[in-house]
C-alpha cells in the first residue's frame, strides 16, 4: 500500500494538515491545556475552548512563539496527539512542512527534528519555504514569474516574501501578528477606558470591526472588569478606538513591505509593481486591510477567501505534483544543503 503524505503548516495560532490519503485539509487550534503543571489533558480546539476561561489549575499553553517552536516537547506531543489514528501513527509515512525563511538554522532544524526524531517513525521530512507555499496555493506560476510579493499576516508573525522564478529573493519575518493586534487593543481600552477585556474579546473586535472602512459611529458591545469598581460588566468600545489600537503595529508592517521593495532588485520590483501584493494568513482576512495597504504602498494588493489555508493548499499541489515537490521542497539531509557544510 502506498504510503501516506502529510503537508504540515505549524502556525503560532493554528496548525493546518493536508492528508493525501484522505484528500482533506483540517485545522487544529495549536493549543494544549497542561493541569497541575504535570499533565497534558486535552489539545488542540478543545483546549482552546478554555483559553482565558480555565480554572487556576489549569494552564492554557501555546507551544510556538513567533512562528518558531518554543516548547519542543509539548509541541510533538500535540502534533502526535493529531495525526495518531487509533493512537498509532500512520507507518513510514512522509511529512512536507512550510518553515518561515528568515529563523535561525535552528529554529528550522526543529521543525525537522519535531516529526523526524518523534514516535512518527517517517520515511522523510521535507521543507518548503512557507512563502513558496503561500505562492503555490495562491495559485501562482511560481517557477516561472519573476516577480511576486507575498505578506503573510499570521496570529504571531508576518513574514514578507519577494520570489522569483521558483526561488525566494528576499525574505523578513517580523514579530508582528493577530496577538500584538490584540495585546495592542487590550492595552488601549485597558487605558483609556480603565476597562479590563482578554485577549479573545480583543480579537473578537478586531474581527467584527471593519477597521479600516470610513464610519466611526459603529460600536461593540463587550464583558470585561471595570478597574474602577473591580466588577465584572459590559461595556460600549467604539471603531475608533480598536483602529487606533493597531494602526502603530500595522504602521510597522506597511513601513516593512515598503523598505523591502526599495531593497528588491529592479526586474522584480518591476514586476511586482506591474502585478501588485498578495495577502496571505489570518489576518489578512481584516475588512478594509488590502484598501489600507493599497495606499500606504501606493501598490494594488489582493486577498484571497480563507488566506489561513494559502499555505497548507500549496502544500496540497506540491505534494501531488512531482515537479513542484522535486524542485520546491528539500530535505535538511541533502547533501547540498547549507546545514552540513
Ligand atoms: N476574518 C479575520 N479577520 C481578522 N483576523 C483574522 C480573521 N480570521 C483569522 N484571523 C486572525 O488570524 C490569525 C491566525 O492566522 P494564521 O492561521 O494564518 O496564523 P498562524 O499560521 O497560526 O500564525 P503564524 O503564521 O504567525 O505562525 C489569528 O490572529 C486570527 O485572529
Amino acid at each position: 500500500m502506498a504510503r501516506n503524505i502529510y503537508g504540515l503548516d505549524l502556525g503560532t495560532y493554528e496548525i493546518k494538515i493536508f492528508d493525501k490519503k484522505k484528500v482533506r485539509i483540517w485545522r487544529e487550534k495549536n493549543v494544549i491545556a497542561m493541569k497541575d503543571k504535570k499533565y497534558i489533558f486535552s489539545v488542540g480546539n478543545e483546549a482552546y475552548k478554555m483559553y482565558e476561561k480555565a480554572p487556576e489549575n489549569v494552564e492554557i499553553l501555546f507551544p510556538m512563539k513567533n512562528g518558531v517552536i518554543a516548547r519542543f516537547d509539548d509541541m510533538q506531543y500535540l502534533l502526535g496527539s493529531l495525526l495518531k489514528t487509533d493512537h498509532q501513527f500512520a507507518r513510514g509515512a512522509e511529512y512536507v512542512i512550510a518553515v518561515p525563511t528568515d529563523v535561525t538554522e535552528v529554529e528550522k532544524k526543529a521543525f525537522y527534528d519535531l516529526v523526524m526524531h518523534s514516535e512518527a517513525k517517517a520515511k522523510s521530512v521535507r521543507i518548503v519555504e512557507r512563502g513558496l507555499a503561500d505562492a503555490v496555493g495562491l495559485g501562482l506560476d511560481v517557477m516561472n514569474e519573476t516577480g511576486i510579493f507575498i505578506a503573510n499576516f499570521g496570529g504571531g508573525t508576518t513574514e514578507l516574501s519577494v520570489l522569483s522564478r521558483g526561488g525566494m529573493v528576499m525574505n523578513r519575518l517580523l514579530k508582528t501578528g493577530g496577538e500584538t493586534l490584540d495585546a495592542a487593543i487590550a492595552g488601549r481600552v485597558r487605558r483609556n477606558r480603565e476597562f479590563l477585556i482578554g485577549k479573545s474579546t480583543a480579537e473578537r473586535l478586531r474581527k467584527e470591526f471593519a477597521v479600516f472602512e470610513d464610519g466611526t459611529a459603529d460600536a461593540k458591545r463587550v464583558y470585561g472588569r471595570d478597574l474602577t469598581s473591580g466588577v465584572p460588566a459590559h461595556t460600549e468600545i467604539q471603531i475608533s478606538l480598536v483602529r487606533a489600537a493597531v494602526k502603530e503595529p500595522l504602521e510597522e508592517c506597511a513601513e516593512a513591505i515598503r523598505s523591502m521593495l526599495t531593497r528588491t532588485p529592479p526586474d522584480v520590483r518591476r514586476a511586482i509593481e506591474a502585478r501588485g501584493i498578495y495577502l496571505t494568513g489570518g489576518v489578512a482576512g481584516l475588512k478594509g486591510f488590502p484598501t489600507y495597504l493599497g495606499e500606504r504602498t501606493g501598490l494594488k494588493v489582493f486577498t484571497v477567501p480563507d488566506p489561513e489555508l494559502c499555505a497548507v493548499k500549496g502544500l496540497q499541489k506540491i505534494i501531488l505534483d512531482k515537479e513542484y515537490y522535486k524542485k520546491l521542497s528539500y530535505s535538511m539531509l541533502d547533501q547540498n544543503y547549507r546545514w552540513l557544510r
